[in-house]
């Protein structure tokens, strides 16, 4: 859909250099809570310093700089970002100069994405869903978009839909049979965001299965009268508010596993990897790495547009500056990162990632073109998650009769099945096994820096096996390190800037307390060979959990290398991971995928002998 209105031209002209890059990767500072702002000094010494380019010099390009550390710090952690908005910069700033001028994009014909990623507690949810008395960009966009298209010629529908994506599984936010809302004022859209504001994921679920971290997503579809009638897919602004990141072996704290919190890094890492595909030009864009990214894929790439905001803790947090890298990296400006594949990949061109199944927005094959906006969204979740469950959590309320009349013509084109051959546009590049660039996403040991030092990216973007190995190594002794036999980690309190629970001061020193002094106190082994047994027991079973856990989550070409693997048991295992996101659970599982127990030692000892190579 093409809107033309003179407000849209006025606002390409604000985009300025944004619309020259895919993604565009800018920070936001969160402001203080008020608890940190009311400590004497608490915000006095800034943590993250933000220096600009100069925009009339030789460098044009208008990025920042960010740094972290006080400067009493010894060590500069410093990022090169597209933007970056302070603490006093408030969402209606991002909103103007950010997102509005994509609201024209979407207007145009093409999608956007506004997607929030950062450490727990960076303020992600406050920017994208807003709070009480503070809007969020997604109701602004709305506020925008409704007073953009009520004054057109031809009548305009807004309708929205609300998604979560938690462990793997997407749930609809709102009635199944119903998925998508029409949106006709402000107020009723707030209404609408109740599912998705509150936590009220699933009326089936009790407390205690709810889900604590999730990727949050809201689809805003906007479609002309002549979009209808021609079955044109409405053009789609994302919002998606990511689970935060977390180091895995903090999240425990939470009462969330070691695999649980893998797998939320992971398709975090799925993000990020295709972010960094787009904008290097990589010659396969990973979209099918996570769900998130299957869902969001008609919206990237091509001549979409792309914004991550990347939300950065103003108190010193180690989880933010290892997203503050990521996103630089991403960002592809400061070329500390470059591989010499994503180097040569430069060369490639736009129409290479098109390819990649991605068309550019009003160019799609016929049958593609066929799909709606809700039945895309609905067959793509029947596709990535056939035996999800589908939980409603809302009831949907058509408020106008006019939008919901055409909106309902929508759903009756929907009634046909869904046709699993065209939905996803899979090409057979598409198919082909994508390469992980970040693939060790329960990485908290290392920062992206280190991680290219030592694990040198191979011609595929993947690190070698043998680099992974010495990575579960790592895993393991941290494993190790929080069994009962040793002492207890607790995670050090930032006192003096109020202690944000999702923050952790950088380089923690772990202080002793009584209760560890006395845990050790009470592991008292009868010998060395008992305690050296009992310990080593303990390193065995994590080395089965690593390697269990490596199997329910590593892409087929990690598996194939995997000796005893192969390119059989590979794919069989994929499609175990299709009907149940973690098909392994204890090694008897592999029996599954037709390996004896004899079999399955030998891959053991193979495994635990690499570990000494
Ligand atoms: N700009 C801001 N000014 C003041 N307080 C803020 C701001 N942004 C966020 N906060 C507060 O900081 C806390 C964490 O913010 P928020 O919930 O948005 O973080 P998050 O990144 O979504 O966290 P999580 O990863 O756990 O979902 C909240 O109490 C929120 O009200």
């Amino acid at each position: 859909m093409a809107l033309s209105t003179p407000d849209s031209n006025r606002l390409k002209l604000n985009a300025g250099p944004r619309i020259s890059r895919r993604v565009r990767i800018v920070g936001k500072i969160r402001g203080f809570t008020d608890q940190q702002s009311a400590i004497p000094g608490g915000d006095s010494k800034p943590w993250i310093t933000v220096s600009r380019s100069q925009e009339n010099g030789s460098d044009s390009s208008g990025k920042v700089t960010i740094s972290f550390g006080d400067e009493g710090s010894s060590r500069k952690d410093v990022y090169e970002l597209d933007n970056c908005y302070e603490q006093d910069d408030d969402n209606g700033i991002v909103f103007s100069i950010e997102v509005k001028p994509l609201i024209s994009e979407v207007l145009s014909g093409r999608n956007a994405s506004i997607i929030a990623y950062g450490a727990r507690g960076s303020g992600k949810t406050h920017t994208i869903q807003g709070s009480v008395d503070k809007q969020g960009l997604a109701a602004m966009a709305i506020a925008e978009i409704l007073s953009q298209t009520k004054d057109v010629e031809k009548a305009v529908v807004v309708f929205v839909s609300f998604y979560e994506v938690f462990q793997d599984h997407v749930y609809d936010l709102l009635d199944p049979n119903h998925p998508e809302a029409t949106v006709d004022s402000i107020s009723h859209f707030h209404d609408l965001c109740a599912c998705w504001t509150a936590p009220c994921y699933s009326a089936q679920k009790t407390p205690l299965q709810m889900p604590k971290r999730s990727h949050k997503g809201l689809m805003i579809h906007i479609a002309s009268a002549d979009d209808i009638q021609g079955s044109k897919r409405p053009n789609v602004m994302n919002f998606v508010d990511l689970a935060g990141y977390e180091d895995s072996r903090r999240s425990s704290k939470d009462g969330i596993s070691l695999t649980e919190s893998t797998r939320i890094n992971k398709s975090l890492y799925a993000i990020m990897n295709v972010v960094y595909a787009l904008n290097t030009n990589e010659k396969r864009v990973p979209y099918r790495e996570g769900k998130l990214t299957r869902i969001l894929q008609e919206s990237l790439g091509g001549s979409n547009h792309v914004l991550l905001l990347t939300c950065l803790n103003p108190i010193p947090c180690q989880d933010t500056l290892y997203v503050a890298s990521l996103a630089s990296r991403s960002c592809q400006s400061t070329g500390q990162i470059l591989t010499s594949s994503a180097m040569k990949s430069k060369k490639h061109t736009n129409q290479q990632v098109r390819l990649m199944g991605t068309p550019l927005s009003g160019k799609k094959n016929n049958s593609a073109s066929n799909l709606t906006g809700r039945k895309l969204f609905s067959e793509r979740k029947a596709v990535i998650s056939k035996q999800d469950e589908v939980i409603s959590a809302t009831k949907f309320k058509p408020r106008s009769k006019n939008a919901s009349t055409i909106a309902s013509s929508f759903h009756k084109k929907d009634a046909s099945p869904p046709n699993k051959a065209t939905d996803l546009e899979v090409t057979p590049e598409v198919l082909c096994d994508v390469k992980e660039i970040i693939s060790f996403p329960d990485d908290g040991t290392v920062g992206i820096e280190k991680k290219n030092e030592d694990m040198s990216i191979d011609k595929v973007g993947s690190p070698p096996l043998s680099a992974r190995l010495r990575e579960i190594t790592n895993n393991l002794r941290l494993l190790e390190a929080s069994t009962p036999l040793h002492v207890l980690m607790p995670k050090q309190l930032d006192v003096s800037h109020g202690n944000l629970d999702s923050c952790d001061i950088i380089e923690p020193k772990t202080p002793k307390t009584e209760t560890d002094v006395r845990t050790l106190e009470i592991v008292k082994y009868s010998s060395p060979w008992e305690k050296f047994h009992t310990r080593s027991s303990g390193v065995k079973n994590c080395l089965v959990q690593e390697y269990l856990n490596f199997l329910n989550t590593a892409s087929k070409e990690e598996l194939t290398r995997i000796k005893g693997i192969g390119e059989k048991r590979a794919t069989y295992i994929l499609e175990l991971r299709e009907e149940s996101p973690e098909p392994f659970k204890r090694l008897e599982d592999l029996q599954e995928v037709g390996l004896s127990a004899k079999e399955v030692n030998g891959l053991m000892r193979r495994m635990a002998g690499q570990l000494f190579i």
